[in-house]
């Protein structure tokens, strides 16, 4: 749609330009009636244009909206609400709220399943637990573009590209996933426990000096950098220090995601002028990222083609299994990437999220405390079966993940026709599901405004199709256990360590960037305890 308003907008500057043209006093009259017929034709050919888009997209819209009009939604309203859709409604409401809340709120108006529309585009949104289940597991229906192009190839450059979480095809995904699990096996984690602690303890040293300024500062950048260097040396075998000073990679992972954030959140701002110098910047950093993931994985495959030792992480795995060793360097450059993107900001936004949660509890704080305090006591080095026995720890992160779901949504494309409650689905529909949205209804969490941690204790059970941050099926966080490892590593050291105090001045919600962050970045002051 955007790119007709492009030809319809070079059409009528030609139409300008041409009137421009014809008003100057030079011209000869025959000069001057050739231009007024030229300018008559293209005014012509311009108008036709916009009236045949005009009825194209009238009747589309209107065929698009009779397809849906059964399942209920927010309505649009008047003529502009025909073309625009729920546009209007959106706007106001994520001007202080993000697109999740909203949802929230519909689904309290409208019911467990709605749909909305923007452009000519209808969505339709469910916590249906029996359509999550259908849709993720049973049916398995691949990826819509509508997010996952975003993420390939945003402003048209390659980010991602096909890598594993923006493949739409689910067979090419399959392989890919088949290849890159073990990296992720039990065995493999405990491989990783080692990388946990040391790079913990980096931040813990960090935390150290930003708590002797009794100053107060945002904890989440520090997590961020604790995140990243995780997945660069777990992942990639890179000894990076983003800890204590800035680099290549944390410069370059840290901007691409801006941009890709603010494309997510305002898929316009690529036709709009003023912002092609940024674009354009955007582009040299997504090159200089996959150049370095490029000299990164080139570097191994010459030291496994000369017999030299490598470390069995994940880049030996990509590299070990592409098939017969012919090797399309832009596929494992995708991949690079794509757990840069996947398994920093998520890890290092669940963690905040604790913190915040925690500061704001003191009696889940205090459990956790004492629980920390009984099973490692002040020894440095964590192990996995003190994993094991901090079970309130896991009952934390768990509960941080179901009152903030980091991703905002997830969808999928109906392939077959089904239903959702007594509502049939249209083929080809883009159905989207939430963790934030069902974690946040009353009906499967009683006081689900509350953080309550014991929510997930042993004896409790939660109805996986309502609780997903994860998501869920083929397509499920591969990270999920790495991530969980190194949060709670990374917490019981700061609680061991740290008395939290939180800036009572900073807003406590979260806003929408790629994933859901603390709004202010969780600003805290630190105590050392020991
Ligand atoms: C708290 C931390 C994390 C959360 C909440 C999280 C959440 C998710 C979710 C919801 C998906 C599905 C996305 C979709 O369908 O659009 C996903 C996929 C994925 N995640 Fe995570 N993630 C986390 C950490 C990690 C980590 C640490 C890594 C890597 C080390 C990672 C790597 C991936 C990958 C590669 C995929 C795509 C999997 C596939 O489609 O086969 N994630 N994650």
């Amino acid at each position: 749609m955007l790119e007709s308003k492009i030809s319809i907008a070079v059409l009528l500057s030609a139409s300008i330009l041409l009137l421009i043209k014809n008003t100057s006093k030079t011209k000869n009259d025959d000069i001057e009636k050739e231009d007024s017929k030229l300018l008559l034709n293209t005014f012509k050919i311009f108008l036709g244009f916009v009236i045949l888009y005009l009825i194209y997209i009238t009747v589309k819209i209107y065929f698009l909206r009779r397809k849906y009009r059964h399942i209920p939604g927010p309505k649009t309203k008047g003529i502009i609400g025909f073309y625009l859709g729920n546009i209007p409604e959106l706007k106001s409401l994520i001007s202080h709220k993000m697109a999740p809340d909203i949802f929230v709120e519909w689904t309290k108006e409208y019911g467990p399943c709605f749909k909305y529309q923007i452009f000519d585009k209808v969505s339709v949104f469910t916590i249906s637990s029996e359509a999550v289940k259908e849709m993720y597991i049973e049916k398995n229906f691949p990826k819509h573009p509508d997010i996952y192009s975003v993420l390939g190839f945003p402003y048209g450059s390659r980010y991602m590209g096909t890598s594993l979480v923006s493949s739409l095809d689910n067979i090419a995904h399959k392989k890919r996933r088949t290849i890159l699990n073990p990296a992720f096996s039990r065995q493999a984690l405990n491989g990783f426990m080692d990388v946990f602690n040391v790079k913990s303890d980096s931040l813990m040293n960090k935390l150290r000096s930003l708590a002797a300024g009794k100053k107060v500062f945002k904890i989440l950048d520090e997590l961020n950098n604790l995140t990243l260097d995780v997945i660069a040396a777990a992942c990639f075998g890179m000894e990076n220090d983003s800890i204590s000073k800035e680099n290549d990679l944390k410069k370059l992972v840290f901007e691409s995601l801006r941009g890709l954030t603010r494309l997510l959140i305002n898929p316009t701002i690529k036709y709009n002028p003023f912002e092609w110098g940024n674009i354009k910047k955007y582009k040299q950093i997504l090159g200089d990222l996959r150049t370095l993931g490029k000299t990164q994985i080139k570097k191994r495959i010459e030291n496994m083609q000369d017999g030299s030792y490598v470390v069995d992480d994940l880049i030996t795995l990509m590299v070990k299994n592409t098939k017969n060793n012919e090797i399309d360097i832009e596929d494992l450059i995708d991949d690079f990437l794509t757990f840069f993107v996947a398994g920093q900001e998520t890890t290092s936004n669940m963690l905040a999220f604790a913190i915040l949660e925690l500061g704001q509890n003191p009696d889940a704080l205090e459990k956790l405390r004492n629980e920390i305090d009984s099973v490692i006591g002040s020894k440095q080095e964590i192990t996995s079966d003190d994993l094991t026995k901090m079970k309130y720890l896991s009952c934390v992160l768990k509960e941080t993940l179901r009152k903030w779901a980091l991703t905002p949504l997830t969808n999928r494309q109906s392939t077959i026709p089904f239903k959702i409650y007594d509502y049939d689905i249209p083929l080809g529909s883009e159905v989207q599901v939430s963790s934030y949205v069902s974690g946040r209804q009353e009906e499967f969490f009683p006081n689900s405004d509350k953080f309550e941690p014991e929510r997930f204790s042993d004896e409790n059970k939660i109805n996986t199709y309502t609780y997903f941050p994860f998501s869920l099926g083929p397509r499920n966080c591969i990270g999920q256990n790495f991530s969980l490892i190194e949060g709670k590593i990374c917490l019981a050291k700061i609680v061991q360590n740290f008395d939290i105090k939180l800036d009572p001045k900073q807003n406590f919600g979260g806003v929408q960037h790629a994933t859901i962050s603390p709004a202010d970045g969780c600003r805290v002051t630190l105590e050392i305890r020991r």
